[in-house]
């Protein structure tokens, strides 16, 4: 019986298609999996047509709907078909003829390259390009190549680049397999890397070494696994069309399945990656399959940093796992939250401001002459994450990564302060969130641990004592916690490596480099603000981790910047902005507006609602609706993304914001710690952008932005 596969790259259009397309796709289906294959070909209302010109005829298009065609492989040998991507009549069309379908000697998966475009391309380039051994890929081998699954076809087209810009020309047009691995050499990896990391995963476990039959599509298309999915069941492609979450969990990557639905790990396990690179996913998938095992009894906790990702993680989760009795096994839950349920306090939290004026007062009653600023630092940074219980201890404790000095005769004055500020919020029925958290860990520690498994999400920004309450409440055993997070999005100044606090995930560490929300232009835009900046592993910070290698499959346009002599003619162009995305097709959910401060956002806020721009404001676990644009401060866009985003006030007086940076009188050491996060806050925003992403300010830019080119 004949069937239709999905390509990935079609998954990717699902967001786009409208509702009436989508039907069109889903009756095509219908019709392959119910006709025969003589019918199939015969049937008026499909018309599964071959194309006058076509460079491969085994490239057809089928009718979708008034105006709409869909672009498949019917393969010559087999009835398995593969819809391509769906489009306009005319644009699917012209697309159509000019691809290629091959199946790789090495992967053993097909492949779909623009053959048209690339032999356009490839004269042109080998015209301006230097001698031989000045190009890109000289120093690799054609043995090298061909091992790596790099055709003849595409090696000649490769030998003329000279630089990865061109590459980026190419790319759209090579195939999706070999185009990765081009990606990978040119950003430095070795050959044995680039084998490691892209063709074994690709290869999915088949045998390298037995003969393949390249013309054999029927047996080709089923082992196309890691792009091409083969659906036989009407619910399961409903849930594609309907949900697009449901597309990526029969798409989850290999390298993401390797990680996620590894049997077990012998002990901490740890995923890390730039924005976008799908460690939430994995994470989420981890948590299904350690449902899958959990023994009668045993609980996960699954656990973040913000609300608004507690949000995202419980939709995420219920759209994964199905039965609400085995979701109801997992508590998803921000860490303060845990803390705050583990020690069931009747206390309040308290909020910044409320904390200052109290080290104050503390530091009144006990003499003590230094910053509310410094003691706060000092709590949160040296006694609370090393655990400091007695004066000796901190008396005779290393302050490392403190850039202030603090004699030892000073110590005492200090604990007792802090001692002091303690005792009195204990005293007014108050607590902060920190100090609760380790109160929490200490009982922890002596009841004994509540969960199976921990999973944990955004972890770069975990404190020690955060991390010694998780820690604990968890038994040492294998696959007791596993750890998603990218060192790159610190944005709170908690820089703690998880071997500090005696997590040790060595062994037990996947990188991820393929990024699926942003365009590579987003993407390349955005890892300029960081450039030339180290960044501490989250495993080990004596080492630095970096975002080489890290890229994106998506194409789009450039990020706009704008630049406003006011405030008001800056709010005017987020308008127009705003408005040229809605009226371009974009709903109004899946726009974000986010700024530094919140008095930003009030502004935006106004202004949009004031042009008749439906707003909400992106506050606590509020994540947003379809109807409304979203307005939130770049901290409530961590873990989020939109199809387009608009980042506003990125200006010299405001980022970095001066309250947030410690002087440099104050503590040397922290005040590049606090600059760092400043800058990783910008880059957190705007790799929140899918489609588009807009930057603006007003006066002079941020200091950040020069990176990025402004
Ligand atoms: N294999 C995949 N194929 C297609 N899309 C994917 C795949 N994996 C993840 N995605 C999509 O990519 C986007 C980013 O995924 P996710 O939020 O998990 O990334 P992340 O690494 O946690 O990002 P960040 O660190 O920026 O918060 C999501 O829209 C997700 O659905």
């Amino acid at each position: 019986m004949p069937h239709l596969a999905f390509d990935i790259a079609f998954c990717a259009q699902l967001d786009k298609l409208q509702k009436h397309v989508k039907k069109g796709v889903f009756d095509a289906w219908h019709k392959f999996e119910t006709l025969t294959l003589d019918q199939l070909f015969k049937d008026q209302g499909l018309k599964l047509e071959s194309l006058k010109g076509a460079k491969d005829k085994q490239i057809r298009t089928i009718r979708i709907d008034q105006g709409v065609r869909g672009v498949v492989l019917a393969p010559e040998t087999g009835d398995t078909f593969v819809l391509l991507r769906v489009g306009p009549h005319d644009e699917a069309t012209n697309w159509a003829v000019k691809q290629k379908a091959s199946i790789n000697s090495v992967t053993r998966a097909v492949e779909i390259r623009d053959i048209d475009m690339l032999e356009e391309l490839t004269p042109a380039y080998e015209r301006i390009a230097p001698a031989p051994e000045q190009r890109l890929f000289a120093k690799v081998s054609d043995g090298d190549m061909a091992a790596l699954g790099i055709d003849g076809t595409t090696l000649r087209q490769a030998r003329v680049l000279t630089s990865v810009e061109q590459l980026e020309v190419f790319a759209p047009f090579f195939p999706q397999d070999q185009r990765e691995v081009l990606e990978y050499l040119a950003a430095g990896f070795t050959v044995e890397e680039v084998w490691r990391d892209v063709v074994a995963v690709n290869l999915a476990g088949a045998d390298s070494s037995e003969p393949v039959d390249t013309a054999d599509y029927a047996t080709a298309i089923h082992r196309t696994c890691t792009r091409f999915a083969v659906v036989t069941d009407a619910d399961e492609l409903r849930d594609i069309l309907d949900k697009p979450f449901a597309a990526w969990r029969t798409f989850l990557h290999p390298s993401q399945h390797k990680v996620a639905y590894r049997a077990s790990y012998s002990g901490p396990a740890q995923v890390t990656g730039g924005p976008g690179t799908g460690k939430t996913v994995v994470a989420l998938h981890r948590v299904r399959h350690l449902l899958r095992h959990l023994r009668d009894g045993e609980r996960i906790l699954l656990t973040t940093y913000t609300n608004a990702l507690v949000a995202a993680l419980r939709t995420g989760l219920d759209a994964l796992v199905e039965d609400e009795a085995v979701r109801d096994r997992v508590d998803i839950m921000t860490v303060d939250a845990f803390a705050g349920r583990v020690l069931s306090t009747s206390r309040k939290p308290t909020w910044g401001g409320q904390e200052e004026d109290r080290w104050k007062q503390a530091a009144q009653a006990t003499g003590f002459t230094g910053t509310a600023q410094f003691l706060a630092q000092e709590y949160k940074h040296v006694i609370l994450a090393r655990n400091l219980r007695t004066l000796e201890e901190y008396e005779a404790c290393e302050r490392h990564g403190r850039g202030s000095a603090l004699p030892v005769a000073r110590r005492r004055v200090v604990w007792e302060t802090v001692r002091e500020f303690t005792e009195r919020l204990a005293a007014d029925g108050l607590r902060t969130y920190l100090g609760t958290c380790a109160e929490a860990a200490d009982l922890m520690e002596a009841e004994g641990p509540r969960y199976r498994h921990v999973v944990v999400d955004e972890a770069q920004d975990l404190h020690p004592a955060q991390w010694r309450l998780l820690r604990a409440a968890v038994p040492e055993r294998p696959d007791d916690l596993f750890i998603a997070g990218d060192p790159h999005q610190r944005i709170y100044d908690s820089k703690v490596s998880l071997k500090a606090v005696g997590i040790k995930v060595a062994g037990r560490s996947t990188k991820m480099r393929k990024n699926y929300r942003s365009t590579q232009e987003i993407l390349s835009w955005a890892t300029g603000l960081l450039v030339g900046r180290p960044v501490a592993e989250l495993a080990d910070d004596s080492r630095n981790d970096t975002l080489l290698g890290y890229r994106s499959a998506l194409h789009g346009n450039r990020p706009e910047t704008y630049g406003a002599a006011d405030e008001d003619a800056e709010l005017d162009a987020l308008v127009e902005r705003v408005r040229g995305w809605l009226d371009g097709g974009v709903a109004p959910g899946e726009i974000g507006v986010c700024a530094r401060l919140n008095k930003t956002c009030e502004r935006v806020a106004e202004r949009l609602k004031a042009a008749g721009v439906p707003v909400a404001r992106l506050k606590g676990a509020a994540t947003g609706r379809a109807d409304t644009v979203s307005v939130g401060t770049m901290h409530a866009f961590k873990g989020l993304e939109y199809r387009c985003v608009a980042v506003m006030g990125v200006r010299d007086e405001v980022l970095p914001f001066p309250k947030a940076v410690t002087p440099v009188e104050v503590d040397r050491l922290q005040h590049e710690a606090d600059l760092a996060a400043e800058r990783c806050l910008v880059f957190v925003a705007c790799t929140r952008a899918r489609d588009g992403l807009y930057v603006s300010w007003w006066g002079e830019p941020s200091e950040f932005l020069v990176g990025a080119g402004v």
